[in-house]
């Protein structure tokens, strides 16, 4: 029985993963204490992130050896686009922003998107996969953890019931498949290069959440 690539990413990031759940920002989701400001700094740099993350997965449908992979991340990159545009059109509204000027992305934004621009073109396919797994794996598992007790504003419920919902969890689970698929295939090198972009990209996802916390913009 071999160990399955998803769980050699996944045991790599147990503390990244422990702390984004106990984070103010999550902890603030769950309880309603997260002030609507907070919230709206985060939906709008979701918004610019996802434009930016849709092109990485266009990258990742591109460079897949099987055409089965370049459909999957075709629709996906889709799919973020469309999601930025229907939940965020929708979430930006009720905050009072407007979807045609969001403006520039902040530091942990601009950070993160171009980490994954430049990995998902200039590493191999495998360490493609491996450093946008993070963004659709923990926002399944955070979804998941807070669907349990659900928000008791329903602003971050809508939020929740986006990620916890069945049709993002299957998402999440199709590409756990290709990511086992394509792990089972490289050699000690790549999978070592393959799990230094899941971390990365894993310390992306709390370092979003801690900036939009923070309401961070540059400091000069
Ligand atoms: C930063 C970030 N990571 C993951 C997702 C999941 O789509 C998202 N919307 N934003
Ligand atoms: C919103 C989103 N996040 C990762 S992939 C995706 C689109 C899934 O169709």
């Amino acid at each position: 029985m071999t160990t399955r690539t998803r769980d050699v990413l996944w045991s790599d990031v147990e503390g990244i993963y422990d702390e984004i759940l106990h984070h103010p920002f999550v902890t603030g989701l769950r309880d309603g204490s997260l002030p609507h400001p907070v919230f709206r700094h985060y939906i709008v740099q979701d918004a610019l992130y996802l434009r930016g993350y849709a092109r990485s997965l266009a990258a990742c449908a591109a460079r897949a050896p099987e055409v089965d992979a370049t459909v999957m991340f075709a629709e996906h990159a889709a799919g973020a686009v469309a999601a930025e545009r229907e939940l965020h059109a929708e979430l930006l509204g009720d905050l009072g922003v407007d979807p045609d000027d969001l403006g520039a992305p902040a530091p942990a934004t601009q950070a993160y998107v171009s980490y994954l621009a430049a990995t998902v073109h200039a590493g191999s396919y495998a360490e493609a996969v491996a450093a946008v797994l993070p963004c659709y794996w923990i926002y399944a598992k955070v979804g998941e953890a807070l669907l349990e007790a659900g928000s008791p504003d329903p602003l971050y419920q809508r939020w929740i019931d986006l990620y916890a919902g069945e049709e993002f969890q299957a998402v999440v689970d199709a590409v756990l498949d290709e990511t086992d698929r394509v792990g089972a295939t490289v050699s000690d090198t790549e999978l070592a290069r393959m799990r230094e972009h899941f971390t990365t990209t894993s310390r992306y996802e709390w370092m979003f959440w801690d900036g939009a916390y923070r309401q961070e913009t540059w400091p000069v």
